[in-house]
């Protein structure tokens, strides 16, 4: 018996992409739609532009509708961390938009994570944009606080530049919270790789008033 041969423009059973596994459900299967995304943007940004581009723009928002055909979510809300932990722009494993950055205790008090940032992060050619790094560690020091028990808001956050962070190299992103005064937190972090630390900060933080968390 023959194989059945794909239509043109449908994927092959043996496409290396495809998940034969059973379909994941709920936060997984955002995860895995979101690694997906993440692996069109950053595909898109070294392309060369294709000659078939508009048939590949058409594609992908022929596949986006389909997306949104199952529905949005309900607006975040301060009392839902695990939204805000899944859909955030530095850790959101359900965000396209994420390196995603993985964080836990660093056993000291404070909190790390690793990351290795590609081309759609690029600021000065092969390395990361000064705004991503700020990015990062302004979430970073945020996790400190909420590790620490401080849900708070970025009042101010003072970053240092030291020398260029690399793309396409693995680096550390560390953050702890240094102390706390009725509302008001203090974090400091660094992005840091084998060759040392590229960025600090330190930071200001604001614990959200009780009528709002
Ligand atoms: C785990 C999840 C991690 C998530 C990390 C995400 C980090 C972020 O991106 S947060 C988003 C960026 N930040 C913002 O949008 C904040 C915008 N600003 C605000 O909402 C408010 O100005 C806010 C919350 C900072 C402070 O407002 P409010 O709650 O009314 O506090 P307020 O009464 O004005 O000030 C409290 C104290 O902080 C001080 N303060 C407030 N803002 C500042 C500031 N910018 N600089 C210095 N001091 C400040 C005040 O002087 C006051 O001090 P004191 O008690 O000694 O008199």
């Amino acid at each position: 018996m023959t194989e059945p041969v794909p239509a043109e423009g449908e994927a092959s059973p043996a496409d290396p992409h495809l998940a034969p596994e059973p379909a994941p459900t709920g936060a997984e299967g955002i995860a895995q739609l979101a690694a997906a995304a993440r692996r069109v943007v950053d595909t898109v940004v070294h392309a060369d532009p294709p000659a078939d581009a508009a048939l590949l723009a058409a594609k992908l928002h022929a596949i986006a509708d389909e997306i949104a055909g199952s529905g949005r979510i309900s607006p975040p809300r301060w009392d839902n961390p695990e939204h805000n932990r899944d859909h955030n722009p530095v850790t959101g494993a359900a965000n396209p938009l994420a390196p995603p950055l993985t964080v836990s205790a660093d056993g000291t008090g404070g909190v790390v994570g690793t990351a290795t940032l590609g081309f759609p992060y690029q600021g000065p050619p092969g390395h990361v944009h000064g705004g991503i790094s700020a990015l990062l560690l302004d979430h970073v020091l945020g996790i400190a606080n909420a590790a620490a028990g401080h849900r708070a808001m970025t009042a101010w956050l003072r970053v240092s530049y030291h020398r260029p962070l690399p793309l396409l190299t693995e680096c550390t992103v560390r953050g702890k919270r240094v102390s706390s005064e009725g509302r008001k937190i203090r974090a400091t972090g660094t992005i840091s790789t084998g060759h040392g630390t590229h960025v600090s900060a330190e930071g200001l933080f604001v614990a959200v008033r009780p009528d709002l968390a």
